[in-house]
């Protein structure tokens, strides 16, 4: 995969320092490979390649075969993870209860930039009807600084981060002004939920975030998330919303994840160049992420690009959770489960958010070169880093922070929220949990990185 943005923030705020501090000090002999981790495993697919190349046609359903008992179809196929067809991906997309769909800016705005009512009514529509056809339906929603900088006299959507945030601030409530005309012809309801890229992470703040979305589901509320603007920081931001709805997924236990952009369908390489294919399926997206040629937005409005919507896909993937992408017009085909778009089956089972945060969201601050035998029991899995398998410390970070676990090679096997600042490593490099002890005290006789805070790569 080429591109990469640079825009996620450091992870910074997203360990909790007491709490990593407190981890039982028996954690650490739990060096042993039992488990797995949630994320990071390149599972098989069958016989199939890792990604359908085609013209857009999809195979219909063979004469004779089964599509009468939809919801056991599904469940068979959901207990064969790893193997779905395009075709059971797109009925568990259309069976699916709860469904979270990310909207990006390039949808919803005119080619000036400003938002465009008509794209935001049309999209509101296709939603209201999946909602009162029974699904729970959370929508993230791009679109508060299109919103926002005209209304502020900007001919053009500002480029530097202050601007924005005060652009946002202007046009999230504008937004879900629109938003809630819009679903209110259908006598929907929404509310609006504002999220940092801390907040997932903070436990507190998650499961709050998860309770207050799960009851106004409850009560026929369709959820709008945009990332709180105003207080990311540079450093702690999403920018894009792509990774966020990834974990709103994981949050609300979604069965579906539509990722609704200014392209029909993933393609070879950015659509503009020639040659590039249009993919319907991709059976693991794991697999083909080295496949894919990725660029950044090509409206000038979104942020993220390809990038971060495939990172979405792989961490909906990852989590258990079937995706389509697809452009916002076909949003009402995408979710009933016809073949527009690409669509991305499950690999994995569940995993948790906070795994899935280290794995594809985090900023990692340094390094931990880890000696030959730490390596092996990291690549093992299941295993905390220990001062006393760590040769080398760099980077500038604090406790809390994302840090690579690197082996002696140069070579990246892991991110992980390291216990300590960068410098109080030095002093517990080579020493074991007695001599921790010993020579700096309890609260140093704990791994740097515990097992519940590393993810393979
Ligand atoms: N391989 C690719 N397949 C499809 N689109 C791509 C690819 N690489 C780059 N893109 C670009 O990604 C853009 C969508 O990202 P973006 O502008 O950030 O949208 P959004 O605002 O919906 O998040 C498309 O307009 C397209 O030009
Ligand atoms: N939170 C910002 C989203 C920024 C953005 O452009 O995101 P996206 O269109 O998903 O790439 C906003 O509402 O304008």
């Amino acid at each position: 995969m080429t591109g990469g943005d640079g825009l996620v923030g450091q992870a910074g705020q997203l360990g909790d320092e007491g709490r990593l501090r407190k981890e039982s000090a028996a954690d650490e002999s739990a060096e042993s490979a039992a488990g797995d981790s949630a994320v990071g495993v390149k599972s098989a697919v069958g016989a199939e390649s890792a990604a359908d190349v085609t013209d857009g046609s999809e195979t219909e359903p063979a004469a004779g075969e089964s599509v009468v008992d939809e919801s056991s179809a599904v469940v068979g196929v959901r207990s064969g993870i790893g193997t779905w067809t395009a075709q059971e991906t797109r009925r568990a997309i259309a069976a699916a209860q709860t469904i979270v769909v990310k909207v990006g800016s390039s949808s919803l705005t005119q080619p000036s930039g400003h938002l465009d009512v008509g794209k935001l009514e049309a999209l509101a529509g296709a939603l209201a009807n999946a909602r009162l056809a029974g699904a729970n339906v959370v929508l993230v929603s791009s679109g508060a600084i299109a919103a926002g900088f005209g209304p502020l006299g900007f001919a053009s959507r500002p480029t530097d981060v202050a601007t924005q945030q005060a652009c946002a601030s202007v046009g999230q409530g504008l937004l879900m002004a629109q938003y809630e005309t819009a679903f209110g012809r259908y006598g929907v309801r929404v509310g609006q939920l504002l999220i940092t890229a801390g907040d997932t992470m903070q436990p507190q703040q998650y499961r709050s975030a998860r309770r207050t979305m799960a009851t106004m589901l409850e009560l026929g509320v369709v959820p709008i998330v945009n990332e709180n603007d105003a207080l990311a920081s540079n450093e702690i931001r999403f920018g894009d919303n792509d990774r966020l709805s990834a974990l709103i997924a994981n949050m609300v236990c979604a069965d579906a994840l539509v990722l609704l952009t200014d392209v029909d369908a993933l393609y070879t390489a950015p659509p503009k160049e020639p040659g590039s294919r249009r993919i319907s399926f991709v059976p693991n997206v794991t697999a083909m992420i080295e496949e894919i040629r990725v660029g950044g937005t090509g409206s000038g409005v979104g942020t993220g690009g390809m990038v971060t919507k495939l990172e979405a896909a792989r961490m909906a993937a990852v989590s258990g959770i079937p995706a389509v992408m697809t452009c916002a017009s076909n949003a009402g085909p995408a979710l009933m489960g016809d073949s527009v778009g690409t669509a991305f089956a499950p690999v994995k089972q569940r995993g948790s958010a906070k795994r899935l945060w280290i794995k594809f969201a985090s900023h990692p601050q340094g390094t931990l070169v880890a000696d030959a035998g730490a390596a092996a029991a990291v690549r093992a899995g299941r295993a905390s880093l220990l001062a006393a398998g760590v040769l080398e410390t760099r980077g500038d970070f604090a406790a809390g922070d994302a840090v690579w676990i690197d082996d002696e090679a140069g070579n990246h096997l892991a991110r992980g929220l390291v216990a300590y600042d960068s410098e109080e490593v030095p002093d517990m490099l080579g020493r074991n949990t007695a001599q921790l002890r010993r020579l700096l005290g309890d609260e140093y006789a704990h791994p740097l990185v515990h097992r519940d805070n590393l993810v393979l790569v």
